[in-house]
């Protein structure tokens, strides 16, 4: 991926479109695969599926093609019982594979922005929330 900047571009354009957002997906499933404290919630999972869902709604939440028309985030998530500090963990995967792929640190903020508000419908405890 390009490092971008031009101001007249979406945040979708400056990911670099679907293919730049597809890179950063499969980078971020890479990392979260690794990691023990949170690859338990996605031991049985279809990745492929996974990663194509997780493009669509990377693509949306970033300006791009408003294509998603999967289940809620509350209804895909409420099974697992995700705790805070997972929920966390896993974000800190997607910015270190933004960091990776060289988006900047502002682009990069802008994504955990539209990100982080969803918290309080994927945790499993309101009091954590
Ligand atoms: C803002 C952050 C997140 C977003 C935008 C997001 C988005 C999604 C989407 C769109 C799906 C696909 C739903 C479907 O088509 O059925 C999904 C599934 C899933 N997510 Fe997330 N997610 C987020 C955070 C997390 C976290 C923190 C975890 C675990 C710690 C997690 C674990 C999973 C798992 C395991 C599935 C598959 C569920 C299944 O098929 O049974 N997600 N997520």
């Amino acid at each position: 991926m390009e490092n971008r900047n031009e101001q007249n571009l979406s945040l979708y354009e400056r990911l670099g479109g679907k293919n730049g957002i597809q890179s950063a997906v499969k980078l971020f499933y890479d990392k979260i695969k690794d990691d023990s404290r949170v690859s338990h919630y996605f031991q049985h999972v279809d990745f492929t599926k996974l990663m194509e869902h997780q493009t669509i709604f990377l693509s949306f939440a970033s300006g791009g093609p408003n294509y998603y028309t999967g289940k809620s985030l509350t209804q895909s998530h409420e099974h697992l019982n995700i705790t805070s500090e997972h929920f966390d963990d896993v974000l800190g995967h997607l910015a270190d594979s933004l960091i990776e792929l060289r988006v900047t640190g502002r682009d990069i903020v802008q994504v955990l922005a539209l990100l982080l508000p969803l918290r309080a419908q994927m945790i499993k405890d309101p009091k954590e929330r």
